[in-house]
């Protein structure tokens, strides 16, 4: 791009658009950018959308900052007879992933995913973790070095090598920098927008071109915060990304007790067993993460405390509970098409610490994966959490 076509800013104009939205200053320095940029949500499902819905809001304020429209990458899907990216672009709504919400008309559904990706400066990825091998295999060779990301999703990435995070795994397979968003956020809520809090984690990367020609804390902000939905930014993606991955395991457990009837001392008990190997998890194979972040940041006990008393995992749990169904017929029964993602985080938690010989350091995470998994008997939970060794070879 010439010079001449360069957005020459100032802070105070970058102040005043993220003041629309957010309450964050900058330093005060003259900033340049490149373009406006470009931002892609890949993902469409109920979180997927409602940050769609975010990221097209704060577009259409900050001219200065971001392109306008944002394309959202949609696996696309009949409804009725209609594609589900043509109900979007026509009526604007989800009405399968978000129902009943109105859709900026500056988002526009692509099925076409190296279409929707083409020109992008920012990728939002969100979608259910088991479908992010097959989009980053898609996306290899086809992104930009100088792109950025971001990951809304919640989970790891386990193979042989060990667990990752899946903002690493984006990284080391497209070889651009990804950073996370997580934090106490129901979709169905922020889609209304009641207020909430979230927490975005990126880390300013070697490359980095500079103020004003690459995305950094406040371009992150302005993209994301808005009078709804609060952001702070801080630097530890791994602490985020643990403790947003981890706690849907510790939800299932919660809906265990309460689908038993146990009430609430016993959703709590699992709560604080739950928090105390989230926090060990993460002391022990992300040492880079930080014992404040999961205390003092949204996507920390907040978020723990969110998902344990509404989210999907709950309340598959307490399906399964109830109903005596497995974990996969509940999700089927209850979520019309969506993912409750502590189903496979607790398999991933299990062989990661199973390859480590440490399952018996983490007794709730390896009770729910044994009562989902081997259908243990939900109602021996307290006495797994006390000595998982008695129940080693339960049936
Ligand atoms: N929903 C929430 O309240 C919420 C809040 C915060 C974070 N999250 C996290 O965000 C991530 C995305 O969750 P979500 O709620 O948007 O998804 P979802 O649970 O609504 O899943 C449905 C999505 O999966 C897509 N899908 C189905 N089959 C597919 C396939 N074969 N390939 C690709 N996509 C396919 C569907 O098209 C749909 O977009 C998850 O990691 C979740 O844990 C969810
Ligand atoms: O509905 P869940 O259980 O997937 O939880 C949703 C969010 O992660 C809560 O922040």
């Amino acid at each position: 791009m010439a010079a001449t076509d360069r957005l020459n800013i100032t802070s105070d104009i970058l102040n005043a658009s993220m003041k629309r939205s957010t309450s964050s200053s900058s330093s005060g320095s003259t900033i340049s950018l490149d373009h406006p940029y470009k931002v892609t949500v890949i993902g469409s499902g109920n979180w997927g959308t409602t940050i769609a819905k975010v990221v097209a809001e704060n577009t259409r304020i900050n001219p200065q900052l971001f392109a306008e429209e944002v394309q959202m990458w949609v696996f696309e899907e009949k409804i009725d007879g209609e594609n589900l990216t043509e109900i979007i672009n026509t009526q604007h709504q989800n009405v399968k992933y978000l129902p009943d919400i109105t859709l900026p008309d500056n988002l526009v559904a692509n099925p076409d995913l190296l279409d929707a990706v083409k020109g992008a400066d920012i990728l939002v990825f969100n979608i259910p973790h088991q479908f992010l091998r097959r989009i980053v295999g898609t996306l290899k060779g086809h992104v930009s070095l100088t792109v950025r990301a971001i990951s809304c999703l919640k989970g790891f990435e386990v193979d042989a090598k060990g667990v990752q995070l899946l903002s690493t795994y984006i990284t080391d397979e497209l070889n651009i920098e990804c950073g996370a968003l997580s934090g106490a956020n129901l979709a169905p809520e922020v889609a209304k927008e009641h207020w909430s809090e979230t927490t975005v984690a990126y880390h300013i990367p070697s490359d980095f071109r500079g103020e004003g020609k690459d995305v950094d804390h406040n371009i992150l902000k302005a993209l994301f915060h808005r009078p709804y939905f609060h952001v702070s930014v801080i630097e530890d993606v791994a602490g985020i990304s643990i403790a947003g991955a981890l706690k849907n395991v510790v939800a299932l457990g919660c809906g265990f007790v309460e689908g038993l009837g146990w009430g609430n001392n016993a959703s709590a008990a699992i709560q604080r067993v739950g928090l105390g190997e989230i926090i060990k998890f993460g002391q022990m194979f992300f040492p880079e993460s930080r014992v404040e972040t999961f205390y003092q940041e949204s996507a920390g006990v907040a978020d723990l405390i969110t998902t344990c008393s509404g989210g999907r995992n709950v309340k598959v749990g307490k399906y399964m509970a109830k109903t005596g169904l497995d974990a996969l017929e509940a999700e089927k029964e209850l979520l019309n098409g969506q993912s409750a993602q502590g189903i496979i985080t607790c398999k991933e938690v299990h062989e990661w610490l199973e390859t480590c010989g440490l399952l018996t350091e983490f007794p709730l995470f390896e009770a729910v994966y044994q009562i989902v998994y081997n259908n243990l008997p939900m109602k021996k939970i307290p006495d797994m959490i006390v000595d998982l060794d008695a129940f080693a070879n339960l049936e």
